[in-house]
């Protein structure tokens, strides 16, 4: 796994953006795959500048979501739909019909996750997924202990990510159990993932995903078996990795670095 580690938090998102701008400026009509988190708000923000300065276009890009909570419609303000719409949807140009959003109201659930992840490949796979990561290491709503080759489907809940939530609900609301979420395995298929993470206290997570064993404790540790993902980092987040030193090294002498 590639490990960029960034100064600040803003440097971190222009560094992840510029990636997603290179697979886009290669392929305009390729697939990505999204992720909804205050980590990523800094992300969008940077896409839609780059959007909105002409260095971008959607026309044709197609994306899916990682998850949704189950029980929430498109215009709760929880939901993901919302977060995307908001934060990214709205500003630029992609075309409604190539947006794909796990249905937290679907009828039939088994029915819905069967179809998504057919969808998938009928669009040719995902060529860049983006991710983040939470606080035990777990990727889109793959909870610890799920199984690293799971496809999308649903998911509990676990009281962790419960309590994590629950004051973004109003007071005396249902809180969502459950969470239509793409699989590890959905997730390992992509051709390039990035994997963003910021602050302290996503630093034991990110150490270990990244140099800890790959377990289903740690759902993002399944990505070090993947053959091109590179971690955006920024100091804090990667504050306890062993090989902190040797990732800024790399950084700088890798080829096509000035001098190199
Ligand atoms: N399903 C999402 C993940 O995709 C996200 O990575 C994680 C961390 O979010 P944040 O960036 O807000 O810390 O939260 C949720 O669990």
């Amino acid at each position: 796994m590639e490990v960029v580690i960034k100064d600040t938090y803003e440097e971190m998102c222009r560094a992840a953006a510029e990636a997603v701008a290179s697979v886009l400026n290669a392929k305009p009509n390729a697939v990505l795959g999204l992720a909804v988190g205050n980590t990523h708000i800094g992300l969008y923000r940077e896409l839609v500048r780059m959007f909105k300065e002409g260095l971008l276009d959607f026309s044709q890009v197609t994306t899916f979501n990682l998850d949704e909570y189950v029980g929430l419609g498109k215009d709760h303000p929880q939901s993901q739909y919302y977060f995307m719409h908001e934060n990214f949807f709205k500003y630029v140009n992609l075309s409604p019909q190539n947006i794909y959003m796990p249905s937290g109201t679907a009828k039939n659930y088994r029915a819905f996750c069967a179809w998504y992840e057919q969808r998938i490949k009928e669009c040719g796979g995902i060529d860049l997924q983006i991710l983040g990561i939470g606080t035990d290491g777990h990727i889109a709503f793959n909870e610890p202990g799920s199984s690293l080759g799971s496809r999308t489907r649903i998911k509990t809940l676990s009281e962790r990510r419960l309590a994590e939530i629950k004051d973004l609900f109003d007071e005396g609301e249902e809180l969502p159990i459950y969470a239509i979420t793409m699989g590890v395995g959905t997730i390992l298929e992509a051709r390039r993932i990035i994997l963003l993470a910021h602050g302290a206290a996503k630093a034991d997570a990110v150490a270990a995903a990244i140099e800890g064993p790959v377990t289903s404790m740690v759902t993002a540790s399944a990505l070090q078996l993947h053959r091109d993902t590179i971690a955006f980092l920024d100091r804090e987040a990667a504050s306890k990795l062993k090989l902190f030193d040797y990732y800024l090294w790399v950084q700088k002498k890798r080829p096509g670095a000035p001098g190199y």
